[in-house]
């Protein structure tokens, strides 16, 4: 059994509170992050996991470590001057790697009127548990557990929501029970509207990543957007370049349908780092459609197209090791 079956087992609201997980010769180790919560719930929360852990036929003896040290989690916002660039492919690949890379990362879809990570991590139609007066974000196969409007209303309900019900959708979303992640990317819907300043104003993010097609338009754009966070006192910790290079699924011939090179460019005149590229793959677009992130390298469709989003996810990871 995974560290990842280990936690899938528990129930959502203390799933989100595992700090970590092993099991080794029969013994299961898993600590819980219990800050917040009275003695009885602790005391219930260490049973619950005995319970279910142990009453697996692999493990022989459970050790439940609770903890209470307060952790600072982090918010990373990612941005786009405008829609369809692929942000929000990049923000569940960014996740899953970033997991990978060894970080407890959770994802908010703030695509309030566009939210298309439920697609995209394979988990439509799933609800989030409420405790107490709060959302407990909905787990998936990789462990990179989620919140999105999508799971909330019905699809295509948010689009004439007015600013503030948008700015109070979001604040849902971030201020749930995140438990034990300390890594929280948003993926911010594209522009720089409502959402994105109760964003800016309310939850600071630690540092914003900006993605682009290397088209003159979105660079205006992506600039644009950069600016925004930048008013803001938010570092942009990089420009990620998407959609650069078509690898011909026929041939592997590389071609340029957008240019390429343009982010790069253009971060070295913003004088922003440039975090990497992405390939305009039809792999990546099925594996999005399907609900399998390349990134997750589990055989799903393109998974061999998880290089590049490695690549830009060990640019982040480094960002935040130095500004830990
Ligand atoms: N590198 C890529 N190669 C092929 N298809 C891609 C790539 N990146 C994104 N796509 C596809 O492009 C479409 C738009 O991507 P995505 O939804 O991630 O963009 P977005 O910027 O978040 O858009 P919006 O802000 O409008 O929601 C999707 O169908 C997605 O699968």
């Amino acid at each position: 059994m995974s560290d990842t079956e280990i936690t899938a087992s528990l129930p959502a609201p203390l799933a989100a509170r595992v700090i970590s997980a092993s099991l080794a010769d029969g013994r299961a180790t898993i600590v819980l992050d219990v800050a917040g919560l009275d003695e009885n719930t602790r005391g219930e929360a260490e049973r619950t996991v005995r319970d279910t852990v142990g009453g697996r036929p692999d493990v022989e003896d459970v050790r439940v470590i609770l903890t209470a040290e307060r952790r600072t989690r982090r918010i990373v916002a990612v941005g786009s001057g405008k829609g369809g660039v692929g942000k929000s492919t990049l923000t569940a690949n960014l996740a899953i790697a970033l997991k990978r890379l060894g970080h407890s990362v959770g994802l908010v879809d703030a695509d309030i009127y566009g939210p298309s990570q439920p697609t995209i991590l394979g988990n439509r139609g799933q609800k989030p548990e409420v405790s107490g007066k709060k959302l407990v974000p909905v787990p998936n196969r990789w462990d990179v557990p989620v919140l999105s409007m999508g799971h909330l209303v019905e699809e295509g309900a948010a689009v004439a929501w007015r600013g503030p019900m948008a700015g109070n959708a979001l604040t849902q979303l971030i201020d749930a029970e995140w438990g034990a992640i300390d890594t929280l990317l948003v993926d911010l819907p594209p522009g720089t509207g409502d959402v994105q300043l109760t964003m800016l104003q309310k939850f600071k993010p630690s540092g914003a990543v900006l993605v682009s097609t290397p088209q003159d338009l979105a660079l205006i754009d992506a600039a644009r957007a950069g600016s925004l966070f930048d008013h803001a006192g938010v570092p942009v910790i990089g420009l990620v370049e998407n959609m650069s290079g078509y690898i011909c699924p026929h041939c592997g011939e590389v071609s340029d349908p957008f240019g390429s090179g343009g982010v790069e460019q253009a971060a070295e005149r913003l004088e922003l780092p440039f975090l990497g590229r992405i390939p305009l793959a039809l792999g990546i677009r099925e594996a999005s459609d399907a609900g399998t992130p390349p990134a997750a390298r589990d055989g799903g469709q393109g998974s061999e197209l998880a290089a590049p989003f490695e690549a830009v996810a060990a640019e982040v990871s480094r960002w935040l090791g130095a500004n830990a």
